[in-house]
């Protein structure tokens, strides 16, 4: 370690910085800048208090009122800023802490002193057989993941993994976490693996573990930048398993999953900057696609403020990109269009009614897509022979060649305009048999979105190296029922190239746990075949439970939202913008609105380009992807509703109706974990038993 002053801003003091008022946050930032001029100087009143438990804290002075709390050394060169605070607060938050250096772990450890370590009060919630949590762990093997001296028979003590949550605030936060993986059945060996990958050999307070809560402060300009802007504070800190990720090297494909919430797209956008920052002049520009046209707006506008140049990324959601790449490459005529999903099945619709059918529009727009196209089937000779693995409905030869006419037919209707999975086979074709690819490097978010004949086009349209493709998702938000395979798509991952996120920046343990339930009894697969799990996925944070309440009438329910909204409004801190209401249906959707003109309040829909923080955002389920609200409302939750049945659900098979309901399980997983810190979810009638 060499000698010069190191300034260290450790996320907790972003956390409490981002809630100041707006006259503090600048007195604060004149404070910094002096601060970072010379730490030791006199004009910087260091106090100590001796009723501190952590007799290297001090308090120093931002105004009469506000205190910051910093950790100063009596000697050495680390200053840690940890708090700022009215002096009260900043008193009290400070008094019990405990802040120190671990150097097995290479990291800085932060906790409150527990009060008393007795044992903690049993509870009637079995998650593992509590006796054996951490007992059968020694010393020294709580001691290499970090745990210190002093609360080793704390943690001994703990019987319950809830026992373990309500210690939270008394463990330092990595601690908890792999205290967390061990209760959940992650091997010591796999927790120890992580702690090394994320250790340095030289200066250790820079090791990707030190930084996974703290900022180094080098250059005003970059400070003045984070603290004056929109403050998102994932810029700053990374998980060690996150850096490791994104700015990792890799020998060809990375294959990223990780529940909701657990940064995903943030290891997406750091991973772009990073290879932006790779590229040499000469180089293609890399390409950063998504499913929906929602996420490639927010990325736009992220990448911009991550300084990534225009020239160097080309941000796309899929439809455009197969769409525009088809047009540039000149694989179809400038006069050609493209037909969406939407209007394909509205042309299946009207073929069948002037050629009566057994199947239904949706049977045939699936069959086309995911039979014919995704196995390039040019006659129906071969579509007899072909395989139709995945699909749900067993159908025999004349049924074939029926399909095969009604083809015929959709393909004559729809004149020169092509469907977009015509089109990726014709670019597939192209791309295959040339070596000049558009793009140099490929990152795709929502990638459980994607079907097979995508993901084969993505491969082609970058050639095989190191860093190739970096792809990202969830299995479990599966909502359209996709059976992506990557090996079947040309992608192969090996070995330390599939690599999960398993910390949940988004919501509260509380939220995580009630979008979790909605997936018991049901098994995903992890996009190669295999069953995913989300074992040891966990919250750090802590709030309360969500609510689930209904009603014996729609005004009931109404009155319900509408005091909740009041009562969350009555919080300066709160904007409207901060709250959303959703529901499954478009007709709820409208109730939901009626409701919002009743009580006058602005509304907003969640696909409105602009929207302003005086407006309460409305939402169906299926648009809620990608987005995260502070306060979100689910209504409509009853059991008349959930599970929502279609219109054909009575008719469909059993193996239809079970991949139907594994959809709108995935669904309502995605909808809770959009919330932030407050869940509350109502309806009218009996309550639903998919909610337990
Ligand atoms: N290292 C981090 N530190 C602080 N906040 C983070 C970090 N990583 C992610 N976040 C925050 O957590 C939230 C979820 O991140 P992100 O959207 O990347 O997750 P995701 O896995 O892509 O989610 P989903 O799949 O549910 O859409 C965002 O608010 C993001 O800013």
């Amino acid at each position: 370690m060499n000698n010069a002053i190191k300034l260290f801003i450790h996320d907790s003091f972003f956390d409490a910085f981002s809630v100041l008022p707006r006259k503090i946050q600048k007195k604060t930032r004149e404070f910094m800048k002096k601060f970072k001029e010379d730490p030791k100087s006199s004009a910087i009143n260091y106090e100590k208090i001796n009723t501190f438990k952590d007799q290297s804290l001090r308090t120093v002075r931002i105004d009469q009122k506000y205190r910051a709390i910093i950790q100063a050394p009596e000697e050495g060169n680390g200053f840690h800023l940890l708090w700022v605070d009215n002096h009260d607060e900043a008193m009290d938050w400070a008094k019990n802490k405990v802040f120190e250096w671990n150097a097995s772990t290479q990291s800085f450890q932060m906790y409150d002193r527990p009060k008393n370590q007795t044992k903690p009060v049993s509870t009637n919630v079995t998650v593992k057989d509590a006796a054996s949590l951490y007992t059968s762990y020694s010393d020294d093997q709580l001691t290499s993941i970090g745990v210190p001296k002093d609360l080793i028979g704390l943690v001994k003590s703990i019987e319950r993994v809830e026992h373990l949550e309500s210690y939270a605030s008394n463990l330092p936060s990595d601690v908890y976490e792999y205290l967390y993986y061990l209760s959940e059945g992650i091997s010591l060996e796999d927790i120890l693996e992580e702690i090394e990958a994320g250790k340095v050999s030289d200066d250790n307070t820079l090791s990707p573990n030190a930084q996974k809560n703290v900022y180094v402060l080098t250059d005003d300009a970059e400070l003045e930048n984070i603290l004056s802007g929109d403050f998102e504070k994932w810029k700053l800190f990374l998980h060690p398993s996150q850096r490791s990720i994104a700015y990792g090297e890799f020998k060809g494909p990375l294959k990223v999953t990780g529940s909701a919430g657990t940064g995903k797209t943030v290891c997406a956008l750091h991973r772009a900057k990073y290879l932006s920052q790779k590229l040499e002049s000469f180089d293609k520009p890399i390409l950063f696609t998504t499913f929906t046209k929602s996420l490639t707006q927010y990325l736009s506008t992220v990448t911009e403020k991550f300084s990534i140049p225009d020239s160097e990324i080309v941000i796309s959601n899929i439809d455009k990109l197969i769409f525009e790449l088809a047009r540039e490459f000149k694989v179809i005529d400038e006069s050609s269009g493209m037909i969406n999903s939407s209007q394909e099945l509205e042309l299946w619709k009207e073929i069948i009614e002037f050629n009566p059918s057994t199947f239904d529009e949706k049977f045939l727009q699936d069959e086309y897509n995911d039979v014919i196209l995704a196995n390039s089937v040019k006659s129906v000779n071969e579509y007899y022979k072909t395989s139709r693995v995945g699909r749900s409905v067993r159908i025999g030869r004349q049924d074939k060649t029926q399909i095969w006419e009604l083809c015929e037919e959709f393909i004559k209707s729809k004149e020169s305009n092509y469907t977009k999975f015509e089109l990726c086979n014709l670019l597939i074709a192209y791309f295959s048999s040339i070596s000049e690819k558009p793009f140099s490097h490929i990152i795709c978010d929502e990638i459980q979105d994607f079907s097979n004949l995508e993901l084969s086009l993505l491969r082609v349209l970058v050639n095989e190296k190191e860093d190739d493709l970096f792809l990202v998702g969830d299995p479990f938000q599966n909502i359209y029922g996709r059976r992506i395979n990557f090996s079947k798509s040309g992608i192969h991952i090996r070995g330390r190239r599939s690599r999960k996120l398993k910390v949940n920046y988004r919501t509260t343990e509380e939220i995580k746990k009630r979008a979790v339930s909605i997936l018991l009894n049901t098994e995903y697969d992890d996009f190669d075949g295999e069953k995913e799990t989300n074992t040891g996925y966990v919250s750090l944070m802590h709030g309360s439970d969500p609510t689930y309440k209904v009603f014996a009438s729609p005004e009931a329910e109404d009155q319900y939202i509408s005091e909740q909204i009041e009562t969350l409004l009555l919080d300066d801190s709160v904007n409207p913008s901060d709250i959303c209401i959703a529901s499954r249906t478009n007709r709820l959707v409208d109730e939901s609105k009626k409701l919002l003109n009743e009580i006058q309040q602005k509304f907003s829909d969640i696909k409105a380009t602009i929207r302003s923080n005086d407006s309460i955002v409305v939402s169906t389920f299926h648009n809620l992807k990608g987005h995260e609200f502070k306060h979100l409302f689910v209504r409509g939750f009853s059991k008349d509703y959930v599970p929502f049945r279609h219109p054909g659900f009575d008719i469909y098979s059993d193996i239809q109706k079970k991949e139907y309901l594994k959809k709108e399980k995935s669904l309502y997983y995605v909808v809770f974990s959009r919330a932030i810190q407050t869940l509350i979810i109502t309806g009218v009638g009996e309550k639903s038993d998919w909610i337990v």
